[in-house]
């Protein structure tokens, strides 16, 4: 069956990668693009300041971008895409969710609300239900799903692989890249021959997100994970690609080849945007990789990639990488709305 869907701030970073992702989507067609005001009325090909490296996607360049405002979406849309700045988002999307529409929302906002799920759909799929508590307490005919923030989606597929052997703490640092700050966040003037130590707010996503995602959900409340996170964000000069250094403390005292083995072996989902195989994990013989511009593409820019897996006195070390738009954004919120045609929600 296909699903008729819309795209919310489609004309941005995310959005441009949803429609690039949603070419050809075998359950997915898109049927309106909404973006602000300055572009409301214009064809896509106008409205937006296309940078990727494929075409726009011939379907959608004479598409009429509409005003993001609940009149403006047709009825018959099943599913909407939201990749909205946070304070538009947090405005609009319960207003899209009372009128009756499902809103798979890569925006920050509400992400850590008790009854709005936050799914990684190969990591916490359970946790869908907690629409039903939504619906009850809300009085929502629609539902609002997140997926995490991009530097989060990175690190949890490996801590979740991890936490058979007793996850008790992560430390992580990360060396984001600039694509991450939206097309206009960070000048060039300010990253060039640099790096940023600041990312504001992105410290306690990271930290509060990994124990939702990682937490246990009972049916009717939501518990975070014990393991205590801290996060150091860092900004640079890469165009796409998050890299993370992580640092896990374990009850138990696995070899490095049996956390390579564990990652390896974390489950996929069977969704059509989801890879073969989650977690690619490089072994010795490769210390440097992953490296954002030779790994951000693995499986599609779907694939969590770690390597650099060594021992610590508290547990072991590593380094991980995803691709902070599509795996990270756009990929994830889609992955979602898989998940939810799926499992019957839309
Ligand atoms: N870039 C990334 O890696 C990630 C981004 N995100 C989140 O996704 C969201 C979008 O980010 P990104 O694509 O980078 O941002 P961009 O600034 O590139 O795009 C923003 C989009 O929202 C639209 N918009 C802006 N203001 C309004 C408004 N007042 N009313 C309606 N639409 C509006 C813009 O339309 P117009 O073109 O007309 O201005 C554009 O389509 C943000 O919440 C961001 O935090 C999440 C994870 C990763
Ligand atoms: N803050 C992230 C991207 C982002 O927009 O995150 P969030 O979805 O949590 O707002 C970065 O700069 O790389």
């Amino acid at each position: 069956m296909t699903h008729r869907v819309g795209i919310l701030g489609a004309t941005g970073a995310v959005g441009q990668r949803f429609i690039q992702l949603l070419d050809g989507h075998p359950q997915f067609e898109i049927a309106c693009l909404t973006a602000s005001d300055a572009s409301a009325g214009k064809p896509y090909r106008e409205a937006a300041k296309w940078r990727l490296d494929s075409a726009i996607p011939k379907p959608v360049r004479d598409i009429t971008v509409r005003a993001t405002d609940p009149a403006e979406i047709p009825d018959d849309v099943d599913l909407l895409f939201s990749s909205l700045p946070s304070g538009v988002a947090a405005e609009i999307e319960p207003d899209l969710c009372a009128a009756g529409y499902v809103v798979s929302s890569n925006s920050s906002n509400d992400r850590m609300a008790d009854d709005v799920p936050l799914t990684i759909p190969e990591i916490n799929p359970g946790h869908l239900d907690l629409i039903e508590v939504q619906r009850d307490e809300r009085g929502w005919d629609g539902a609002l799903v997140k997926n995490p923030n991009c530097s989060t989606i990175t690190m949890v597929p490996t801590l979740a692989a991890l936490d058979e052997f007793g996850l008790e703490r992560a430390q992580v640092s990360t060396l984001q890249a600039v694509s991450g700050a939206g097309y206009s966040g960070v000048t060039s003037m300010e990253i060039i021959d640099n790096a940023i130590p600041h990312i504001g707010g992105e410290e306690e996503k990271m930290e509060t997100e990994s124990r939702k995602l990682l937490g246990d959900f009972d049916g009717a409340e939501l518990s975070l994970h014990s393991a205590e996170v801290a996060a150091s964000c860092n900004r640079i000069p890469t165009i796409d690609g998050h890299l993370e250094n992580v640092f896990a403390e374990l009850a138990d005292d696995p070899e490095p080849a049996d956390v390579r083995a564990a990652m390896e072996s974390y489950p996929s989902a069977d969704l059509p945007s989801s890879p073969d195989q989650l977690i690619h994990v490089f072994g010795d013989d490769q210390p440097e990789r992953p490296q954002p511009r030779m790994d951000r593409m693995r499986g599609d820019g779907m694939q969590v990639v770690a390597g650099g897996v060594r021992t610590t006195p508290a547990g072991v070390k590593y380094n991980c990488l995803a691709h902070n738009t599509i795996r990270g954004a756009a990929g994830a919120s889609l992955l979602n709305g898989e998940l939810l045609a799926n499992e019957g929600w839309i």
